[in-house]
Order: structure tokens, then C-alpha cells, then sequence
């Protein structure tokens, strides 16, 4: 008996041996090779990039960690911190430099926020290619364009992006600007606020709710209704569940409704395949499995509707974008189709869910961050209404023009206050790509280094939105750092000094592949930053096609809540409305900076998860102009 125990623990410690063994030789191969590339480096115990079940619980042991004071000096939990990463990349960049590798037994992995090398990393796009592995996660439906390379990535582009066009884009701002204007009416419903005062607990779930029926209006042509709105209005465009609360027999749950589980639960699907859930006894498990197949089935639903409107000659009456009509007219073709590329059925699906999922949640952020961020800052808010107000004059939202005043209010504190906002808290906080061949030279600062084989690279967003070195910036009214980068600045895009170095070369620019994705914030209006140094949108071939349907999107809801509202948070937790009444200016000043504390607070303690975004909520005010309790105290 004695003696197998023996010969197992023997067998044990063989195994852990040749385990550390293999790691141990991983690993010097890997420094080995950073060691060459001329890159500066450090090494870590755990692979830069974790997998999914790591990323979907790695908060309950890092979360303590943090709290733990040596911990802090530490690096590999900062590495290994997924959802915070975006917090660290100024501490890892003094000490490690604008581009340096982090080297583990299981990968090479680099991180730059050096624009002259996120050039190269967004043109080349042949040596710096984008790891499409990463994307399974959101790759619940198939492959589309987010989520492919190559050949196929190009056929889902040629489909997919003509539907971006500029034609399109005066149905985005006539939509956002009707969705603002319902947004508010349902705020003002809620019991207890009136349509001159109402108290929203929080933005987020109603930015959510207005950039999914603006994606749903000018994206796919249905239009969706907020809850109370009559639904008789939508007359033929009435599909059952997908956009009205009666459901066909088929769905037990709204189009709405599945997609909010869906996206809520996306990092389970990474983790328990559909063949697990099927198998699977709980009751969370159930919902997301019928939330993913309610999901699938709508867009084909929705593909069929299409077909139908296409067949009626609907859709070139109405004008709408409508990705969705291109996409079914490819899947009409046939591989060997000479009239143009085709897609799967499948692939009208994959699309239509991957142009919901990253056109919805990032909009939604940024136009949540810009309430409050502006709810903190009331002088800047009073100073982008008159902005507005100078532009506008009395007309009513319903002459605003698309062609004359949308320019016009982005030249503004309005653009300044949508960039700023994507600057300090860009939804991706990062966008990968990897060597898949041989070493690639990256050139940068004068020098000329070797990014290794497999090298998983993350080009930091944040990283280089917050370099002193590339921004004009003065010394910080709210910590003591020499820059103001890591505070909510607007003003600086009007700066007229652009503190940046030479404009970085672009060695495969305007390559064959590459669509045209240029926006009106081009223009001269605000500070114009040389390529690789404002990246929200990403650059080059695989830039987002969005960018200019987001930025309309956000300008037209802001323009036509703060030409009406003030925003104000609310500071019930430490003062009733009787009590701020009877306050003197500086009392109502100290009261609010409670407000603003926790506010900032809050900001600051923001995730990413797939997309930056705050975890807590904090509750506002819309007040009418010229109500406000707190505005005239900041002034
Ligand atoms: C504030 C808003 C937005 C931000 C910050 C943003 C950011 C980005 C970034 C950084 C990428 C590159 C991702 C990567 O390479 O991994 C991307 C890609 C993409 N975005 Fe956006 N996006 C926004 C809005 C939108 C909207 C409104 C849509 C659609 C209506 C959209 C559709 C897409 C698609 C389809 C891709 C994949 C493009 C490709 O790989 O060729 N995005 N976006």
C-alpha cells in the first residue's frame, strides 16, 4: 500500500517538475527573444492576456488585492487586472517606456502608446494583424466583420460598409434627435418628477435604451418605441416582439429583452458553449440559452421582413441606411456571383447582432459619461448651452439642419465635451493585434526595434489619450500632477498651441483596404491631433465605421436636451430641496462638492469589461434653464 502512495507522489512531483520544466524553458525562450527585439522588458508569472474564465472572475481575488498596501508597488497583479487595467497604463509607462514587452512563459506580450508606432500598428495591416481569436467572445452568432481577417474580412467590409455612408448620416441625426427629445419624455413620467424637474437615478439604461433604437431606426430601418408610447404609431413597421410588446407565439421573450440578457451575460456564452447550456440545469443557464436563441431567431425574422420590404420596393422610398438591406441582398448571391460579394444567411446574422453590439454599448457610455461629467462641471455645461444657443437660436429641433448645424454645434463646447469624454474614457481602452509571421522592425523615436513572433500587442488608447508628452495640458487643479490629462478638460480642444511632435509617418496609409471613415472633426473648430494620438475609433484599414454615426448620434441628443435642461446632480443623500432653499451660495457650493466627490469617485472606479463603463450609478437632476439650484454657485 506504502508503496503505491509512493509511486504516486513520485509520479506527482515528475509531473510538477516537467510542468515547471516546460514553463521554465517557455520562458527563457521568450526573454531570450525580447532580449533581441531591443524593446524594454519585464517578466511575469502570469500570461499577459488571461482566457475568459479568468477575466470572468479574476475581480474576486484582485479586488482584495488592491486593497492591500505592499500589493500596490507590485506589477503582475496590475497586468493580471483585466478590468482595471485601464487605470495603470501611466504608472507602467514611466516605468517601462511608451512601447515595452511583458514577457511570460506562454506569450510575448507588448503594449505602445507611441504614436508614431501605433501608426505602423493600424497601417501594416499584413504584419500587424488583428488576433480574431480574442473576439470569440463576441462571436456568439459566427464570424463578421469584427471578428474576421484577411480575404473574408474584406468581402464583410465591401457589404458592410457602404451602408456607413454620408447619405445615411441625416437619418442618424434626424433619429437621435427624436430619441433625446422621447428620452426626456420619459423621464418626465416617472413618479414624481415633472416635465420642468425630473430625478433620473441613472443615465445609463435610458443611453442604452436611445442608442439601441437609434442602431434599430437608422441601422436596420424598424423603429423602436420607449415603454408608454403608442404602439399604433408604427403602422406597417410594427414587427411583433422585435419592436411592439405583443409576442408571436415562436419568442417568449421581446427582441429587447434578449438582447439586454445577451449582452449581460456575454462573457458566460465565451465560457459554457451552447452545447453546455443546452445540457445545463440552471435556471441562469436556461434564460441565457433562450435569450441567444429569441436573439438569433429575430434577426432572421428581421432578414426575412427585409426581404419582403426589398421585394415591395419599400426601402429606397423610405431612405433609411438600413445595413440590414445590403447585407440581404448579398445573401441573395452565390459565391461565384459575378455581380458582387455574397454572405451567408448566417452572416446576415453574425453582422446584424455585431453592428447592435459595438455600435449600441459604446455610444450609450460615452452620451452617460457626458451627463455627468457635465452635471460635475456646471460652468462648462452653462458655457456649451450658450454654444448651442448661438447656433439654434429659438428654432425647434425640428428645423435643425443636418447640413448647417451639426458642423456647427461640433465646432463647439459640444464636440469639446464629446471628445474630452472619449479621450479620459474611451470605451476600448486598448484594440490587439500580433506578429503572426516574422519578427516585424517598428520604428519609432528614432530607433528602430523587433516586435517577436507571436507578440500579442495592445495598442493602449488610454495610454497615449493621457501622455503629457503628445496633448497640450496645464498642471492639475485637482491632484498634484504637472498635467491635467487624467482630469475632464474640454477646453483644451480649443487650444491653439498642438503640443505634439512631428506628424508620424504612415508607412501603408491609403493601402487598398482601407475605407474612408473621415468625420467632420477634422475640421479646424477643435485641436486637431496628428495620427496615433487620439485612437478611439481605432485607425487605419480596421478603424471603426461608426465614428461618424456615434458623433452625430451624441452631438443631436446632447444639443437637444441642454438647448431645454440643465442637468444638476441630485444631493438628496446629503440635503433635502427645503434644505438647499434656505442655503447661502457657499453652502450650496460645499454641498454640491460632496456631489462631485462621489460622482468623481465613481468615474474613476469604472471597469472594462469588453467596454469601459461605470459599475456604480449616480442619481441627476434635469431642471429646466433658468431653474437650476446649483448653476449660478459655480459662476
Ligand atoms: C463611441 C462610439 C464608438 C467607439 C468608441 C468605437 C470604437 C471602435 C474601435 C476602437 C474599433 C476597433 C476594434 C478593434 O480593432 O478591435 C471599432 C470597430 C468597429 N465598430 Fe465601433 N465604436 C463606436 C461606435 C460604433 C457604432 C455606432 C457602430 C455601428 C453602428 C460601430 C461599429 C463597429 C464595427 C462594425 C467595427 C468593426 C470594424 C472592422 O473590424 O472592420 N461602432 N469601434
Amino acid at each position: 500500500m506504502l508503496s503505491y502512495v509512493a509511486i504516486g507522489l513520485v509520479g506527482l512531483v515528475g509531473l510538477v517538475v516537467f510542468w515547471l520544466s516546460t514553463k521554465l524553458a517557455a520562458l527563457s525562450r521568450n526573454i531570450a527573444a525580447a532580449k533581441q527585439s531591443g524593446l524594454p522588458y519585464r517578466i511575469s508569472i502570469i500570461d499577459g492576456v488571461p482566457g475568459y474564465l479568468w477575466i470572468a472572475t479574476h475581480n474576486l481575488f484582485l479586488g482584495p488585492l488592491h486593497k492591500f498596501t505592499p500589493s500596490r508597488r507590485w506589477l503582475w497583479p496590475k497586468l493580471a487586472h483585466v478590468h482595471r487595467s485601464w487605470y495603470y497604463p501611466q504608472e507602467m509607462r514611466e516605468a517601462l517606456g511608451e512601447v515595452y514587452l511583458i514577457v511570460s512563459p506562454g506569450q510575448i506580450f507588448m503594449s505602445s502608446s507611441n504614436p508614431e508606432a501605433n501608426v505602423q500598428l493600424t497601417t501594416r495591416r499584413r504584419d500587424f494583424v488583428k488576433p480574431v481569436e480574442l473576439y470569440a467572445i463576441v462571436d456568439i452568432f459566427g464570424p463578421s466583420l469584427l471578428t474576421t481577417e484577411g480575404d473574408d474580412w474584406k468581402r464583410h467590409r465591401k457589404i458592410v460598409a457602404p451602408a456607413f455612408s454620408e447619405k445615411s448620416n441625416s437619418l442618424v441625426w434626424k433619429e437621435s434627435l427624436r430619441q433625446g427629445l422621447a428620452m426626456v419624455d420619459v423621464w418626465s413620467k416617472i413618479e414624481g418628477n415633472t416635465s420642468g424637474s425630473m430625478k433620473v437615478q441613472d443615465t445609463a439604461p435610458y443611453t442604452a435604451t436611445m442608442a439601441l433604437h437609434v442602431i434599430s431606426a437608422a441601422g436596420f430601418g424598424v423603429r423602436q418605441l420607449w415603454a408608454g408610447e403608442n404602439e399604433e404609431k408604427l403602422g406597417s413597421n410594427a414587427i411583433p416582439g422585435f419592436n411592439t410588446s405583443k409576442l408571436v407565439e415562436s419568442h417568449a421573450m421581446t427582441f429587447k429583452e434578449s438582447l439586454k440578457t445577451l449582452l449581460h451575460s456575454i462573457i458566460w456564452l465565451a465560457i459554457f458553449p451552447v452545447s453546455l447550456l443546452q445540457i445545463s440545469p440552471f435556471e441562469l443557464h436556461k434564460k441565457l440559452l433562450r435569450s441567444y436563441v429569441e436573439c438569433s431567431d429575430y434577426f432572421s425574422e428581421l432578414s426575412e421582413f427585409k426581404v419582403r420590404q426589398l421585394e415591395r420596393g419599400e426601402m429606397t422610398e423610405q431612405g433609411t441606411m438600413d445595413v440590414m438591406g445590403p447585407l440581404v441582398k448579398a445573401s441573395e448571391r452565390s459565391p461565384e456571383d459575378s455581380k458582387g460579394p455574397y454572405l451567408t444567411k448566417q452572416e446576415v446574422i453574425s453582422n446584424s447582432w455585431i453592428i447592435l453590439f459595438a455600435g449600441h454599448e459604446t455610444s450609450a457610455n460615452i452620451a452617460h459619461l457626458c451627463f455627468l461629467f457635465l452635471a460635475i462641471e456646471l460652468e462648462k455645461q452653462a458655457r456649451m448651452q450658450e454654444d448651442i444657443d448661438s447656433i439654434v437660436g429659438s428654432r425647434s429641433s425640428e428645423e435643425w439642419s443636418y447640413d448647417t448645424d451639426l458642423g456647427r454645434l461640433w465646432n463647439t463646447m459640444l464636440g469639446a465635451t464629446i471628445n474630452e469624454t472619449l479621450r479620459l474614457m474611451p470605451p476600448l481602452i486598448d484594440f490587439p493585434k500580433i506578429v503572426r509571421g516574422a519578427p516585424q522592425p517598428l520604428t519609432f523615436d528614432g530607433k528602430t526595434v523587433s516586435v517577436p513572433t507571436s507578440t500579442m500587442i495592445h495598442v493602449s488608447t488610454v495610454g497615449v489619450q493621457r501622455n503629457p508628452r503628445y496633448w497640450p495640458s496645464s498642471p492639475s487643479k485637482l491632484s498634484n500632477k504637472t498635467h491635467d490629462l487624467d482630469d475632464w478638460v474640454p477646453e483644451r480642444w480649443f487650444s491653439s498651441t498642438k503640443k505634439t511632435t512631428e506628424k508620424p509617418s504612415s508607412t501603408d496609409s491609403g493601402s487598398e483596404d482601407s475605407e474612408n471613415t473621415t468625420s467632420f472633426d477634422t475640421s479646424d473648430g477643435l485641436l486637431v491631433l496628428p495620427k496615433g494620438v487620439f485612437i478611439p475609433f481605432a485607425e487605419g484599414a480596421r478603424a471603426c465605421p461608426g465614428r461618424r454615426f456615434s458623433q452625430i448620434e451624441i452631438t443631436a441628443v446632447l444639443a437637444v436636451i441642454f438647448k431645454t435642461y440643465s442637468l444638476e446632480l441630485d444631493v438628496s443623500e446629503w440635503a433635502s430641496d427645503a434644505q438647499v432653499e434656505k442655503m447661502s451660495k457657499e453652502e450650496r457650493r460645499a454641498v454640491y462638492q460632496k456631489g462631485i466627490n462621489k460622482a468623481r469617485n465613481l468615474i474613476a472606479a469604472s471597469q472594462s469589461e469588453i467596454f469601459l463603463k461605470m459599475r456604480g450609478k449616480y442619481p441627476v437632476r434635469f431642471v429646466k434653464r433658468g431653474e437650476e439650484k446649483f448653476m449660478g454657485c459655480f459662476s
